[in-house]
């Protein structure tokens, strides 16, 4: 069975509900079983049940999953509140407020939220884990579902294990759909499981703030989590192997949200790791790799996922291995499983770790069983018009935010990305809290960077990370340019308002334009040369001399390599 380490910091939550339990199923045979009730698994049963399917939901805990009741749902719960008091704190009038208020209270530091409004905000905002609102929706959309641990037994055959009772049902479907999720990766430490630990779970849910908490590993989650508690008072020790923390994004905008934690207090230490733990007098004691000792209140530990397909009777099915990621092809179906019945979608399959693009797959999901079922798939497949049974088509514009202070989103290729699928392509960055932009309407002292990246020649944009307040929301727009293969001339006509935070595709565009000179040899239409687009016109000078006029003829320009 799959181990459940839940918090000892909330004995008030019943991860096993016990509704809805396997022996109130009337109906052994379904069209399909979904696996998990997460993001994934709801979206593919959701998109079953309205085409007409029969759909079976079996959920071993809480219907949401990890990210409605442990991840992303209440860890932006917290997340946001403190970024609108930052906000508010760097306008005039509100900070003025805000700084009287701290006065009357008598309470001192960054501290800008209520502590008891915060976490009833976030408790309301994981619907208090109470999934029956959530249950009765799926119902009313047509779909089944089961509280208890699924284990597939053979082709279409899923056991549902009662957790209470110990009980067992067994059910049967054309396709089954894992959609199980990813629970956190523990490493082997010596001492830390006889001293206990937070994962992210205990993180998000936790209704205290350590004097000191102690974060291994420095991605997403340990630096989002360093975010929430450096912000609350904490003391934080971020500790990561790796040379910087957030390895996944690119180094500069990394450096920024490592700057910003800093001047909260955060302490960074790269390049070591914890070699044993000891708990005493309640309090955590660290060892670390170069034999610094450190003493914390609490340890989380955000070293990453796995799979969460441990236990499950995996290996009964030719070609699956227990505990690991479940390889799939561009429709989702598992690759290695023969007559095309089973499907793995969100991070059960190791392809994406997010919940947009799990709830992604699961629509291509979904539309390749309705497919199959309607008996229109191969006929689909050989058209090969019909976008909506193959992830392909978005394989390279693949989004995320860290909703650290400064944010961070990316989509798409890096320039590092580019090298490895031998794409000629160029870096174009901007300072977007610097002088010429108008951010300090956002806020006062705005930091921000952004970056593109270009393929040479074509000027087709590939990659885009944008580090700011408030910059989650400026990502779609490139996320559309790259899959609609948009290049940086036509983006040109994309005038932002003013004076928005998305201002910043101006000042790209702007700086392309700039650039063109050194990469492209520019021929304006009939072959007469376009001057004023080199770097030699606009580039030394700054972006912002460059002549709109300029900018029309690269814009109507056609580029030779
Ligand atoms: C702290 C944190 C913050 C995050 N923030 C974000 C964010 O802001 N944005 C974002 O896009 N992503 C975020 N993520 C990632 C996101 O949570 C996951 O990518 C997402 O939850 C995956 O969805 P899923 O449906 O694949 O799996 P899950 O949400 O994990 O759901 C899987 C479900 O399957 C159930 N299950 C497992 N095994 C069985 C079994 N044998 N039988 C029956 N049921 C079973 C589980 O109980 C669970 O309910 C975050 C992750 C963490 C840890
Ligand atoms: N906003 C979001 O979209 C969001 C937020 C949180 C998590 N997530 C998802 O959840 C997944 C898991 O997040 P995560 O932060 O746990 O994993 P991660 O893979 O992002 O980061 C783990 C980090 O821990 C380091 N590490 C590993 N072992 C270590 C050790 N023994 N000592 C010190 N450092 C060690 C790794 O080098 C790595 O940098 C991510 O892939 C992400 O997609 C998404």
């Amino acid at each position: 069975m799959c181990e459940i380490t839940m918090s000892t910091t909330r004995p008030d939550i019943d991860v096993h509900p016990k509704t809805h339990l396997p022996s109130s199923i009337t109906q052994t045979k379904w069209n399909v079983i979904v696996i998990g009730g997460g993001p994934a698994g709801q979206a593919a049963a959701i998109k079953c049940a309205t085409g007409g399917l029969s759909v079976l939901i079996v959920e071993s805990e809480l219907t949401g999953g990890e990210c409605q009741n442990w991840a992303c749902v209440p860890s932006k719960a917290l997340l946001r509140p403190l970024e609108v008091a930052a906000d508010a704190a760097s306008v005039g009038g509100t900070r003025e407020k805000l700084r009287s208020c701290a006065e009357a209270r008598g309470t001192a530091g960054n501290v800008n939220v209520d502590l008891q409004g915060l976490f009833e905000y976030r408790d309301k905002c994981a619907v208090n884990w109470n999934d029956g609102p959530g249950i009765a929706a799926l119902g009313g959309l047509g779909v089944s579902i089961t509280h208890g641990f699924a284990l597939v037994v053979g082709k279409g055959k899923v056991q549902i294990k009662d957790w209470h009772s110990g009980g067992s049902v067994l059910v049967e479907a054309v396709a089954v759909v894992v959609a199980t999720g990813s629970e956190p990766f523990i490493p082997d430490i010596e001492g830390l499981r006889e001293s206990g630990y937070w994962t992210p779970r205990e993180a998000v849910s936790a209704n205290e703030v350590p004097d000191h908490l102690i974060i291994l590993g420095a991605g997403l989650v340990g630096t989002e989590m360093a975010t929430v508690y450096g912000q609350l008072g904490s003391r934080v020790t971020l500790i990561t192997r790796q040379k910087r923390i957030l390895p996944k994004v690119v180094e500069y905008a990394a450096e920024l949200v490592a700057n910003s934690l800093r001047q909260t207090g955060v302490d960074i230490r790269v390049e070591t790791h914890v070699r044993k733990v000891k708990r005493r007098n309640g309090l955590v004691e660290a060892e670390l790799a170069d034999s610094s000792d450190l003493t914390g209140s609490e340890i989380l530990i955000a070293t990453g996922r796995r799979a969460r397909t441990a236990g499950m009777g995996l290996t009964t099915v030719k070609g699956l291995t227990e505990g690991a990621h479940i390889d799939v092809d561009e429709s989702m179906c598992a690759v290695t499983v023969p007559e095309g019945w089973l499907y793995a979608i969100g991070d059960t399959n190791g392809l994406a770790w997010t919940t947009h693009m799990g709830m992604y797959q699961a629509v291509i999901c979904a539309n390749t069983i309705l497919a199959k079922a309607r008996g229109s798939y191969q006929h689909q497949l050989d058209n090969g018009n019909d976008l909506r049974i193959s992830r392909r088509h978005s394989a390279t514009a693949t989004p995320q935010t860290c909703f650290t202070d400064p944010q961070v989103s990316w989509v798409g290729l890096s320039l590092k990305d580019t090298k490895r699928m031998n794409i000629n392509a160029r870096e174009v960055s901007v300072d977007t809290g610097g002088p010429g932009t108008h951010s300090y309407l956002h806020s006062e002292g705005y930091t921000g960077w952004a970056q593109w990246v270009i393929e040479t020649g074509t000027g087709r944009l590939l990659g885009a990370v944008f580090v700011g307040r408030g910059v989650a929301n400026l990502l779609h727009a490139s996320s559309v340019a790259i899959v609609g293969g948009l290049t940086w001339r036509q983006l040109f006509h994309a005038v932002p308002s003013f004076p928005t935070l998305s201002e910043v595709y101006q000042l790209l565009v702007e700086k392309c334009a700039a650039m063109g000179g050194r990469w492209f040899r520019l021929v304006g239409r009939r072959g007469l040369r376009v001057s004023g687009c080199g770097r030699s016109d606009a580039g030394i000078a700054g972006v912002h001399c460059v002549k709109i006029e300029q900018l029309h003829c690269c814009v109507g320009g056609s580029v030779s390599r």
